[in-house]
Parts: C-alpha cells; sequence; structure tokens
C-alpha cells in the first residue's frame, strides 16, 4: 500500500514500505521529472512482468535490457555496462538469490534489485544479507520501482564512476584544486583512506565532503565491496533508526516482517552517513554504541548482531557549537573527531577559481554538445572576488547557467553579475515574489538538479533573508540584529560569515 504525499508537483515521500514500516521513499521528485539517464537489466522469466517493468523504466527515460532466465541474465550483467539489475526471484535454472551472490562477488558495485510475488519475508533477508541493494514485492508498483531504481542507479554512480584527485579525466569526477588547503585535504584523504579509522568530513556546504567520502571509499580497502549512502537530513527522525538498525518483525505497529538495516547491509562494506549532525541525540547514543562495540541490535531486537563496517560521516554543522546547545552529543563528537578531513570554503582558496572554471566549462560544454566555452579574463577575476556561500556547487551551477545562456558567446563579467544577483536576490522581498511563488521555484531548481534538496534551500534561503533584513534594519549592528533574532552573537556572526554578509559591525 503506498501513500503519496504531494506537495506542490511530483513530491514522492511517505510510504507504507514493503516490510511495513513507514519509509521515506527518496526525498526526491519524480524520476518523470527527473529523467532517468540509466541502463538497466531486468531478469525475469514473465513476459508480463518484465514489460510492465521495463515499461515503467523507458517512460522515465531508461534504456532496458530483458533477460528470460537467470543464465542468461548473469551472462549479459557480467558482459555488459548496466546501472542497475532487477532480477525476479523465481527463475529458472539459475534463481534470483543466485544471481545476486554471482554479481555481488564479480561485479559488487552493480546494485542489483530482487522482486518476487512471494509473501516470505525470509526473501528479503536472504537477498539483502545476500548482497542484493533493495527488494521489491510483485505485483510492482510502478512509482516505487522507479523511486528505487533511481537510488539504486545514484548508488551505482557514487560507487563506480572514479574520483581523480586533482586531474581531469573523462568519465570520472575530480578534485580540482592545487591551493595549500586542498593539498593538505589531498594529505590526509591519502593517509586515511588505507587505514580502517573512522574518519568525519566537515566542510560547509556545497565543498565536495560527498566526493571526498567516494575517494576515501574508492581508494580504501574495502573498495571491492559496495559503498552505502544514508543522508541522515533526508529520512525523517523516526525512521531513521529502523532505516539504519533495521527491525524486527512486529517491533511497531505495521512491522509486517522483519527487516536489514543499513548497518548490517555494509557488513564487510563501507556505510557513508551524510549530515550526521541531523541525527537526533537519541540516536547518536545508539550510533556511539554501534561505533564502540561492532554490534547491533534491530529495533525490536535482542540478538546481538556483529556488524564489520568502515564509517566515513560528514557534516556541514558547527558539532563544537552543537555541543555547547547541548544538540550533539560529546562523546560521540570526540569518538568521530579522531581522523577529519574538514574541506576549505572556496572563499579561503580563491587562486582555485581558474581551475573550476576550467573543469565546469569543459564538462559543460560537452554535456550542451558545445564545441568549447570561452570565459574573459575580467570574468574569471570577477568570480574570484565573490564570496560563495555555497561554495563550489554555486559556482558551478553559476556557470551552467551563462554556458546556457550565451550559447557558444564568451561568457563576460556582466552576464556573471547578473545571474549571481539573480540567484542571491533578497527572494522574499526584493524579487517582488509571493512566498508560494518561491516555493515553487526552488521546487523547480531541485527538479532540473540545479540544487540538491528543496528543503535544504528553501531554510538556506529564508535564513539568508531573515538576517539579511536583520543587519539591514539594524544598520549593521551585529548585537542589536542577535537579540532581534534571538541568537547568540557568535552564531550570529557565524552565520553571516557563512551566507557572505558582511557590511557589519560589532
Ligand atoms: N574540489 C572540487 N572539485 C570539483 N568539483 C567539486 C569540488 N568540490 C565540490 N565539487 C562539486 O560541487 C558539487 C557539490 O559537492 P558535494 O556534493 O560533494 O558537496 P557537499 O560538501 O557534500 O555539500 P552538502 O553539505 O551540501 O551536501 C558537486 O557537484 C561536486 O562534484
Amino acid at each position: 500500500m503506498v501513500y503519496h504525499l504531494h506537495v506542490g508537483m511530483e513530491w514522492r515521500g511517505w510510504q507504507i514500505d514493503r516490510f511495513g514500516g513507514m519509509r521515506w521513499l527518496s526525498g526526491r521528485f519524480s524520476d518523470l521529472a527527473m529523467k532517468l539517464k540509466a541502463r538497466i537489466l531486468i531478469i525475469d522469466a514473465s513476459e508480463h512482468d518484465a514489460k510492465v517493468a521495463a515499461d515503467a523504466l523507458r517512460e522515465v527515460g531508461a534504456e532496458v535490457e530483458v533477460a528470460e532466465d537467470g543464465e542468461e541474465g548473469l551472462e549479459m550483467a557480467l558482459k555488459e555496462p548496466f546501472d542497475a539489475v532487477i532480477t525476479e526471484y523465481r527463475l529458472p535454472g539459475v534463481g534470483g538469490l543466485q544471481v545476486i551472490a554471482a554479481l555481488h562477488v564479480r561485479k559488487p558495485r552493480l546494485p542489483v534489485v530482487l522482486t518476487t510475488g512471494m509473501r516470505d519475508g525470509d526473501v528479503a533477508i536472504r537477498a539483502i544479507k545476500g548482497g542484493a541493494y533493495d527488494f521489491l514485492p510483485k505485483p510492482l508498483d510502478v512509482e516505487e520501482l522507479r523511486s528505487v531504481v533511481d537510488e539504486a542507479v545514484s548508488a551505482a554512480r557514487q560507487m563506480a564512476k572514479p574520483v581523480e584527485i586533482g586531474k581531469v579525466k573523462q568519465e570520472s569526477d575530480s578534485l580540482i584544486g592545487k591551493s595549500r588547503a586542498m593539498a593538505r585535504v589531498y594529505r590526509e584523504l591519502a593517509k586515511m583512506a588505507s587505514t580502517p579509522v573512522t574518519v568525519l568530513i566537515r566542510g560547509d556546504t556545497g565543498t565536495g565532503k560527498e566526493l571526498i567520502a567516494r575517494a576515501l571509499y574508492q581508494h580504501g580497502h574495502r573498495a571491492h565491496k559496495p559503498f552505502i549512502a544514508v543522508n541522515c537530513a533526508a529520512i525523517p527522525e523516526h525512521l531513521l533508526e529502523s532505516e539504519l538498525f533495521g527491525h524486527e518483525k512486529g517491533a511497531f505497529t505495521g512491522a509486517v516482517s522483519t527487516r536489514i538495516g543499513r548497518f548490517e547491509q555494509a557488513h564487510h562494506a563501507t556505510l557513508f552517513l551524510d549530515e550526521i549532525g541531523d541525527m537526533d541525540m537519541t540516536l547518536q547514543a545508539k550510533l556511539l554504541r554501534v561505533l564502540q562495540e561492532r554490534r547491533i541490535q534491530r529495533v525490536g531486537g535482542r540478538e546481538d548482531i556483529p556488524v564489520d563496517v568502515r564509517f566515513i560521516a560528514a557534516t556541514h554543522r558547527n558539532l563544537e557549537e552543537m555541543i555547547r546547545k547541548g544538540e550533539f552529543r560529546e562523546d560521540l563528537y570526540y569518538r568521530l573527531n579522531v581522523a577529519t578531513i574538514t574541506l576549505p570554503p572556496l572563499r579561503e582558496r580563491t587562486g582555485d577559481v581558474p581551475l573550476l572554471v576550467d573543469y565546469f566549462l569543459a564538462r559543460y560544454a560537452e554535456d550542451f554538445g558545445q564545441d568549447k566555452a570561452s570565459i574573459a579574463t575580467q570574468a574569471v577575476e570577477y568570480l574570484e572576488r565573490q564570496p560563495w556561500p555555497g561554495n563550489v556547487r554555486q559556482l558551478q551551477n553559476i556557470l551552467r547557467k551563462a554556458l546556457l545562456k550565451k550559447r557558444g558567446y564568451t561568457i563576460m563579467e556582466d552576464d556573471l553579475r547578473e545571474l549571481l544577483a539573480e540567484s542571491s536576490a533578497p527572494v522574499f522581498q526584493g524579487g517582488g515574489e509571493s512566498f508560494a511563488e518561491v516555493t515553487r521555484k526552488v521546487l523547480q531548481q531541485a527538479m532540473d538538479g540545479e540544487i540538491q534538496g528543496a528543503y535544504a534551500e528553501m531554510q538556506r534561503l529564508m535564513e539568508q533573508e531573515l538576517l539579511g533584513a536583520a543587519i539591514e534594519l539594524s544598520h549593521g549592528n551585529k548585537a542589536k540584529a542577535a537579540r532581534w533574532l534571538g541568537l547568540s552573537r557568535l552564531t550570529l556572526r557565524e552565520k553571516l560569515q557563512q551566507y557572505g554578509i558582511d557590511r557589519t559591525k560589532d
């Protein structure tokens, strides 16, 4: 049974999941809006079922191949490049679980989703323990199928798309930057990748924390096993525990079967806990126990299950400040703070801006089918002088927009000035847009892939607007502004810095 909560256009959210618990599907927009650019293999002996799944995925842009039995499917999956595989449990000859086991060994970075019409919860457990990425009951729910496949495809890309450090290669993502601060990051990265220690990656939004997490994984000793990422901020608090720890049948109303959580799924592999600062205090305590004891109990379970996981965590939050406010556990902080990589904000390494500009322009020119992109020297210098509250992500988005706007003509300083003014205009006031219009605009940006997560973006816009207005009305008097806002002066100063709002005096 699926309940869709439609906010605005295609928001897909709450769902009574196939294990009977509430589940936050992906927190992203419908694949219909997103367009799934992926190559998927469906292994199913039922022509009807294969067609239903294939049509549902083709409709959103995926390229789909179908195999009718396990042997053929396995051969295709091993030979050809796919982003994800969907296999039925019951197949003539080589069964679905065997397909999963074989691919887990030979192509551990290829996510495999098991489908079955059997109501036996044991199949799901065996599949996930055997290395399946996820499990879908039949008859398939089209939206659920698309959502799970979309997640699987992004997981596959996170694992398989190489992250090059300091150099540019086709078909790879690159960490760009020659500044001293980035050189330090690369050194830390090299040192920590080959050790099993838990690494905490810190840095403002858009500074490249996810890239670093992928690089740590790819250059680490568990690169031949899966990389499982959980965004703690994208999953509602009360669902996060079950997502991580799993649950036993009957653990809570509606938990109709046992569910394997991400910790267990990441046994012998790597688990990336993104936005760890957004985890609530109770769960922080439970996470600390996992880090110390390396064993878990499923929600509602008694059995201690050993988990051998390499943890990578990331946050853009100021954990020290959170500890002071009683929002983050100090013991967990000390546990996590042993090995850290801190990414510098872009405004502290403006010397890297020209390199990033070259890199992104070349990439986007290729994506947009343009021969080459050109940008005026003054325009690059202008970019070097900006505060970049959204860091590399913001720079990347501005360049993308500039390229689309100029369609092959040289990008000038004025173009960038205009685009930056648009993107950082005080949307609620000066822009003359209503709250509803802004909301729609932000949702549209998320659908276009310009921003990651409309929720965080709205929060950022509101904060920026509120702080900007307070500073303006107080004529730059931070103490006054802080009082009006009900924030400590320290918090306000940090936030102003984060958003690059100055014009202030203490
Ligand atoms: N040093 C870099 N070189 C090249 N691209 C980068 C670099 N840093 C960030 N990016 C790009 O900027 C975008 C944002 O990076 P990423 O998602 O890793 O940031 P983040 O720190 O995890 O942000 P958030 O805290 O908002 O999740 C991505 O498209 C990433 O590829």
